[in-house]
């Protein structure tokens, strides 16, 4: 209770009061009390998050050392311990020299490795700081942890003073009691200094990186670019040759490549099947890389044919009429020659694959190539059932003279099967195609002998950046789309997507209404995507078992019991695998 002896926010929270969700909660606080919105933040789990490969973001971590370095030297053993996290929340260094706090706070899990996202771990210096993008002061039991509240926390964003972007969050923490009237303006003071640092660093990388790309500029007879995870400069044969994903494509390329050396060569191949021929120069320091200058040639198409000119048809950054089905990845190539086999029969076609994969996409794209601009129905089976009779008679009616996508198929009422397939039998075979998540046992399902798999999008994470374009460009008149951060793209490349491209499309529509035009930056993300749900770790033993056990969930509609079932194995083995695994449930499909 309060002094007025109301319940208090978090009271509220624990008594189920509020809607659970954090940004649900947090919707409701802002309408009335500013300080409660700060206070009540209900994690979503009982975990506090942890990877232990720590990827320290270079620059955060470049500007900051220092800073800490002499922060430390300053509190030497006083009871006050530093923290630096990342644009995630994740902690990534902590200074403290006082045993007791120490051990303290390893206690809390309070260490780097550990995610304090306001999601994971409800109302908290560091994650809190994040959301309001301010500095935060949390103390005892206002943190929503039961494990923080000995502590007194002080975080303070840390922003790139060129970009704007929150980058991380410098956090200064005390025991409850230790008294923390100095802590405040320690914090700020190391912010500001980190902030400039950041500067500093920004302005000399690209400072060098342009020096090294007038000099491979000059000597050039190809196409030349410079860049890094933030920049790219590139000459006019550059430009005329790079897609927008080009640029994250191209630094991962060169960062494992070069591992050691100051030079690589090889292959890359960049989005819409292009393969250049790179040869990539560090620039920089080792330890302090500000980029790399790559020279590149065009090779070849994937399909073979020479690339003359191949981007000089389309606006850069401007998505093609949709005649191409994007992808870099394995998975990607084979859906294209399987559509291209698929061009050459005229018997019915079946795509099948998981929900929202975009089987209806590509059923499109094959009408398109196969017949122009001719209309194509699209009937769904799961409303047959609504009025059976005029379901079939419009069927039978678009059938002679049109083409039709069965939707959904495998999910027409059993009822209704004998019917459909005298329809299906009499019409031109070349005309009908249907959608379905397997092939199953169905009967109706054999009318079409020829079958087109559309891969789930966790087998195809590196066409990502490939879909974007198309999946913006359907839902903003913004010319050119938005493009994703190289940070942006790694950070959705790392999750599972059980919603598949449907989910990946809503995710990006609501990151750029929150962009405002600007590029998609981590922080445009809805908060549960900016952080990996460990899709890449484990080993491949496990990242099959893994495999199995979503495509199981995903199949059985998220329904634990029912996957359980088809697994054959008991469901507290199932919660115990998809704990295992980093599986997490609030990602899947509802039942
Ligand atoms: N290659 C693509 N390029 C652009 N948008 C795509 C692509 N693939 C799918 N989409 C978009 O993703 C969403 C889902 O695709 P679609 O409806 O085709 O999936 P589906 O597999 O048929 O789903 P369901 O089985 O649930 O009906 C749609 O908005 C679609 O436009």
């Amino acid at each position: 209770m309060d002094q007025h002896g109301q319940r208090t926010v978090r009271e509220r929270v624990l008594d189920g009061d509020v809607p659970l969700d954090a940004a649900g909660f947090r919707r409701e606080i802002q309408t009335s009390w500013q300080r409660c919105r700060l206070v009540g933040v209900r994690p979503t789990g009982d975990e506090v998050p942890f990877r232990p490969e720590l990827e320290r973001p270079g620059r955060l971590a470049r500007a900051a050392g220092p800073v800490l370095d002499r922060l430390a030297e300053q509190i030497e053993d006083g009871p006050v311990s530093i923290l630096l996290a990342d644009s995630e929340a994740q902690i990534i260094d902590r200074r403290t020299g006082h045993r007791e706090l120490t051990d303290a706070l390893d206690r809390a899990l309070v260490s780097p490795g550990f995610y304090y996202a306001e999601e994971f771990t409800g109302t908290n210096g560091i994650g809190t700081a994040l959301e309001a993008a301010s500095p935060f002061v949390v103390s005892g039991a206002e943190h929503f942890r039961e494990n923080l509240q000995e502590f007194t926390c002080i975080g303070s964003p840390l922003k790139h003073p060129i970009t704007g972007n929150v980058e991380g969050v410098l956090d200064v923490t005390c025991r409850v009691g230790d008294g923390h009237g100095v802590m405040k303006p320690l914090v700020l003071a190391a912010v500001r200094e980190i902030e400039s640092r950041m500067y500093a660093d920004a302005s000399r990388r690209e400072q060098l990186l342009l020096e090294h790309f007038l000099r491979a500029n000059r000597r050039a007879t190809s196409a030349v670019v410079s860049l890094n995870e933030d920049v790219v400069m590139a000459n006019t044969a550059a430009s005329a040759l790079l897609d927008l994903s080009d640029q994250a494509t191209l630094w991962d390329w060169a960062c494992r490549l070069l591992g050691t050396g100051d030079e690589c060569t090889g292959e890359v191949r960049l989005a819409g099947d292009v393969v250049v021929q790179a040869r990539a120069a560090r620039v920089g320091e080792r330890g302090s890389m500000a980029g790399v200058v790559v020279e590149m040639r065009p090779h070849t198409r994937g399909d073979g044919r020479a690339l003359a000119g191949r981007r000089s048809a389309t606006r850069p950054h401007e998505p093609r009429e949709d005649d191409t089905l994007p992808g870099r990845s394995m998975a990607a190539r084979r859906l294209r020659d399987d559509v291209g086999a698929a061009l050459t029969t005229d018997r019915p076609v079946l795509l099948c694959g998981e929900a929202g994969t975009g089987k209806l996409h590509v059923a499109r794209h094959l009408h398109r190539r196969r017949a122009g601009q001719d209309p194509l129905t699209v009937l769904d089976a799961v409303v047959a059932q609504d009025d059976p009779a005029g379901w079939i008679a419009k069927l039978a009616k678009v059938l002679a003279d049109g083409a039709v996508v069965l939707r959904h198929l495998d999910r027409l009422e059993p009822a209704l099967v004998e019917r459909v397939e005298a329809v299906v039998d009499a019409a031109a075979p070349g005309r009908v195609m249907a959608t379905a998540r397997t092939r199953g046992d169905s009967r109706l399902l054999d009318h079409f002998p020829f079958s087109v798999t559309v891969p789930a999008l966790r087998f195809r994470t590196e066409d990502i950046a490939d879909l974007a374009p198309a999946l913006l460009a359907a839902h903003t008149s913004r010319r050119p789309v938005p493009r994703l951060s190289p940070g942006t793209i790694r950070t959705l490349a790392a999750r599972d997507w059980p919603g598949n491209i449907r989910e990946l499309e809503s995710v990006l529509v609501t990151a750029a209404v929150r962009a405002m035009g600007s590029d998609i930056a981590q922080e445009h993300l809805p908060p549960e995507y900016r952080c990996a749900t460990g899709k890449s770790s484990g080993s491949p033993l496990q990242r099959a078992e893994r495999d199995i056990l979503l495509e199981t969930l995903v199949e059985a509609r998220g329904n634990k019991l029912a996957a359980a079932e088809r697994l054959g194995i008991a469901r507290s083995t199932l919660y115990r695998k998809m704990r295992a695994l980093g599986i997490d449930e609030k990602h899947l499909p509802t039942p």
